[in-house]
């Protein structure tokens, strides 16, 4: 095993000890990685130091504003190369959550979104209906009106078909988006209400910032406090939380991880699906 390069500094046979002894490196990326747009000096080195001794890297987010394509696209621009496999956010976790396991019966089969396009990219790719998010529709002031609809459970503002609230990290909460979501989890919906992840802030630009938990407090608050809070899928829940078994074959004769067993660590640690590292 080649030696440790010469920028990483310290104790170099302990950096070499604790590199050999894993095969799999996941990281956080918000304030691990980057703070906004800033990528944390050493991020890209130490990336392709793991990639040059064939380390398999992982990007687990909380960060549910964009989808794993999103990610990649981010990660290329600040030059550090990954394949969409390779990336896990929260809206992924969520989607899979709800198209695998939740599964909501087909007249009830819409998630009210309060957040961004990341997630409604994964329920697309999940097949899942979805209204609110990002919608122009949505991102406005509430007037008299709507009061009257939403208090008559009119279909122009109450549709019959969401059986889903889900929250994420949403940088255009509003007003008319809590009062639906309340009257979605209340009302004859009866919706079931979920979070991609509760983490109080988000860092960004070296500070703190309202973070994805401080977007369903509200709800909460409005729901009756403890005990009411979302059932959410991203770090650290393990309930409902997808996790990853790595998945063995055979190439080229050699034994090799091809991919991950998804399973649902929830309520009956069931098989859900898999996912492919190379295609196979
Ligand atoms: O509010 C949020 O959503 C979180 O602060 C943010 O998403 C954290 O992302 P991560 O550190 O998991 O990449
Ligand atoms: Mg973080």
């Amino acid at each position: 095993m080649s030696s440790v390069p010469q920028y990483l500094t310290g104790d170099k046979q302990g950096i070499k000890a604790f590199l050999d002894k894993f095969d799999v490196f996941l990281f956080d990326c918000d304030g691990v990685l980057w703070s906004g747009d800033h990528v944390f000096p050493g991020t890209v080195e130490t990336l392709s130091l793991l990639r040059s001794r064939h380390k398999q890297v992982v990007f687990v987010t909380n960060n549910s504003t964009k989808s794993r394509a999103d990610y990649k696209k981010k990660l290329d621009s600040l030059g550090i190369p990954a394949s969409v496999e390779e990336i896990f956010g929260s809206s992924y976790s969520a989607a899979i959550y709800i198209s695998r396991i939740l599964q909501p019966p087909p007249h009830k089969r819409k998630v009210f979104i309060l957040g961004e396009s990341g997630i409604e990219a994964e329920l697309d790719s999940e097949g899942i209906p979805h209204l609110g998010g990002s919608d122009p529709a949505f991102r406005r002031d509430i007037t008299p009106a709507d009061y009257q609809a939403i208090a008559a459970r009119d279909a122009s503002m109450i549709d019959p078909e969401v059986g889903t609230v889900l929250v994420g990290l949403d940088h255009h909460v509003n007003y008319l988006k809590l009062a639906l979501a309340y009257h979605y989890i209340t009302g004859p919906n009866q919706a079931t209400f979920l979070a991609t992840n509760i983490d109080s802030t988000l860092p960004s630009a070296g500070a703190l910032f309202p973070g994805a938990g401080s977007m369903s407090a509200p709800l909460i608050m409005m729901l009756g406090g403890p005990g009411r809070e979302p059932l959410s899928l991203g770090k650290p829940s393990l309930r409902g939380q997808i996790s990853l078994r790595p998945q063995k074959g055979v190439h080229g004769g050699r034994s090799r991880e091809h991919g991950y067993h998804l399973w649902d660590r929830g309520r009956v640690g069931r098989h859900v699906g898999r996912l492919d590292r190379c295609g196979q």
